[in-house]
């Protein structure tokens, strides 16, 4: 990176103010002014670019009764709001009934950076297919009663000793600085830093670098006041959601509408490739503006939830209709 941009980018991964800066909850590192009518009034011209979903939602419908809709829904923040602890991130009892039925009516798949298990465990659905990792742990849900979850494809997995090496590095490394926490995400980790104190951001940041400079396969991204360690594979949640497009029997369909509903930088990669296939709908979760792929936006995991909930509704006098045209 040169250093301007090297700059912009660490401020980011770091939750400092950049210009594009997107948690609301960042560092406060600029007095405390009160701009809320400006920031009101940047969100009404977002908006205009990015229509809520849900008011929108007769458009993007539209013409879309008789197409394959397939869902795909990441987990934090789009599922269950952002929290502190990243252990009690639940998802409410009504997103849970509300995905339920949406899997009842669409194929629907969770993408998450989490680990696969700790996803699954948080949703608690059989009827979903899981890919855990930022879908580098893709498998499909069990269609009888005794089966279990088919692993279908797990691009880094020569990678996983390492992995764990890297935890287990990172943990150590960073075990004296106050409020950081390494996450096992299996075929990733995730430094958390929403509890490090101001002073200590640097230092955390250099630490993981020096880290990671022994480990060239690998590289970081950011998140929500995270930093996600990976392999270097060409493999993000865009491709897996293809892999489910694939696998469910969907390639080269022209009548496959994905759905991907996500409120982080890595499901941008998801929304490219809605973008470039010219056909899907591509949702942000966000309450700020936010550079974005995503034609369209929900504020926060409770519009996420009307929107479900609608699609559900939708869906069933759709299908009533088509098998009962009127006359
Ligand atoms: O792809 P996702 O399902 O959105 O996972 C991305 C990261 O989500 C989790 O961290 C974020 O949510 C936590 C709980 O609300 C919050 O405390 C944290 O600050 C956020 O970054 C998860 O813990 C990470 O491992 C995932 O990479």
């Amino acid at each position: 990176f040169p250093t301007g941009r090297r700059t912009v980018f660490f401020r980011s991964l770091m939750g400092l103010p950049t210009p594009l800066s997107g948690d609301r909850k960042s560092v406060q590192v600029v007095p405390n002014i009160d701009n809320s009518s400006d920031d009101e009034t940047n969100y009404n011209s977002w908006l205009k670019k990015h229509p809520c979903g849900l008011e929108s939602f007769e458009g993007i419908m539209k013409g879309l009764k008789r197409k394959k809709i397939v869902v795909f829904l990441d987990y934090d923040g789009t599922l269950s709001p952002i929290v502190d602890d990243p252990d009690r991130a639940f998802m409410s009892s009504e997103m849970r009934e509300a995905v339920r039925e949406v899997a009842k009516c669409f194929p629907t798949a969770i993408i998450s950076g989490r680990s696969r298990d700790k996803v699954k465990e948080f949703v608690k659905l059989s009827n979903v297919h899981y890919a855990g990792s930022h879908g580098m742990d893709i498998t499909t849900a069990p269609t009888s009663d005794n089966e279990v979850d088919a692993v279908s494809f797990q691009p880094a997995k020569k990678f996983l000793p390492v992995i764990q090496q890297i935890r287990e590095v990172l943990e150590e490394e960073t075990r004296k600085i106050e409020g950081a926490m390494v996450e096992d995400n299996r075929f990733c980790v995730s430094v958390h830093f929403r509890h490090v104190h101001e002073r200590d951001l640097d230092k955390l940041e250099k630490k993981v670098e020096t880290v990671l400079e022994r480990y060239p396969d690998f590289h970081i991204t950011s998140g929500k006041k995270v930093m996600e360690i990976r392999p270097t594979i060409n493999w993000n949640k865009g491709h897996a959601m293809e892999y489910y497009l694939h696998t469910l029997g969907h390639t080269n369909e022209d009548d496959v509408v994905p759905l991907y509903i996500g409120d982080d930088r890595t499901d941008e990669d998801a929304f490219k490739v809605i973008q470039m296939r010219g056909q899907g709908i591509a949702i942000l979760v966000s309450s700020i503006p936010k550079n974005t792929r995503a034609s369209y936006s929900l504020k926060d995991p409770s519009q996420v939830l009307a929107f479900l909930l609608r699609l559900v509704r939708w869906r069933k006098l759709s299908s009533s209709s088509i098998t009962n045209p009127l006359p």
